[in-house]
């Protein structure tokens, strides 16, 4: 089925990467790492330090790119094709991330809802060549008090707490009305009742139709309308499957490399080094 806004294939999977492999270095980053995702399957993507999650976020942010296969076929697909611009590749997948809340909370001016709106763009701010239409403006606002965010108009983006700037800039990513939001690490900073209403903010976003891909250290983050999650071990796939078969007690172990003991708390999920 093709969609007239983006001419895509809606019947294709959202993202599917196939056995990726990315060196860095002499260093094999990425060893043959597969994932299959479809439109609405929320996923989590869990592992410790240097598990390679950010290699893959890059990976799909096209920062990196995978070693060529022989047989020349894909390696990164999204709604079935290989080939987007970068623009049209933000507006299917919206990107929200550490190294992203860091540029735009550096010292260099930046008023909130310049930030947002100019997400049209893919710049960092506004220029004098960007006209910004009634459209757009509209657009803004409604991304920006749907992350709660619209009382921020007219601060500067570097006063802005960590959870602020990252309400922003999930706002920013919004505009495009993203199939999926791939979020890295998007609660580290935040104090624990900070952290709860970030997550169930991002359960609105969920249920509203927005594919969530989550990639975090902690299992406390997992959202209950996760159910799909990978653990990532030394550049590899460790395991994946459903939320109640991966999250165990020996996936965790041997994850992390330490024993650990797997709780459930309401809807969410905890782990604990014994
Ligand atoms: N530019 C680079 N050159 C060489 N090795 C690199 C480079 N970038 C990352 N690595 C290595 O790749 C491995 C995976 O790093 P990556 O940053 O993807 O892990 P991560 O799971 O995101 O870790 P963290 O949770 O600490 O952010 C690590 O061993 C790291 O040292």
């Amino acid at each position: 089925m093709l969609d007239s806004t983006h001419a895509i294939d809606t019947a294709a999977p959202l993202l599917e990467i196939h056995r990726a492999s990315v060196m860095r270095g002499e260093q094999l980053i990425l060893d043959q790492f597969s994932l299959r995702l479809a439109t609405g399957q929320h996923t989590a993507i869990l592992g410790a330090n240097g598990s390679g999650k950010s290699t893959l976020i890059r990976l799909i942010a096209r920062q990196l790119y995978p070693l060529a296969r022989g047989d020349g076929t894909p390696v990164i697909r999204v709604f079935g094709r290989e080939r987007w611009s970068v623009s049209q590749l933000r507006s299917l997948i919206g990107i929200v991330s550490p190294a992203l809340q860091l540029d735009y909370t550096s010292d260099a001016p930046l008023e909130v809802f310049d930030a947002v709106v100019s997400g049209f763009f893919a710049a960092r701010g506004l220029g004098l060549d960007h006209q910004i239409t009634p459209p757009m403006r509209e657009r803004a606002h409604a991304a920006l008090a749907q992350m709660d965010a619209s009382p921020l108009i007219g601060r500067e983006m570097a006063s802005l707490s960590t959870g602020e700037a990252r309400r922003v800039l999930i706002a920013r990513a919004l505009v495009h009305r993203p199939r999926a939001l791939l979020l890295d690490e998007p609660c580290a900073g935040l104090d624990p009742a900070s952290r709860r209403r970030f997550l169930e903010s991002l359960r609105q976003l969920a249920r509203q139709g927005t594919t969530l891909l989550l990639v975090t250290h902690h299992v406390e983050e997992i959202l209950p309308e996760i159910e799909h999650v990978l653990l990532l071990r030394e550049g590899r796939l460790l395991q994946e499957g459903r939320k109640t078969e991966v999250l165990t007690d020996a996936a965790l172990s041997a994850a992390f490399g330490m024993r650990m003991q797997v709780g459930r708390r309401g809807d969410y999920y905890s782990a604990e080094v014994l």
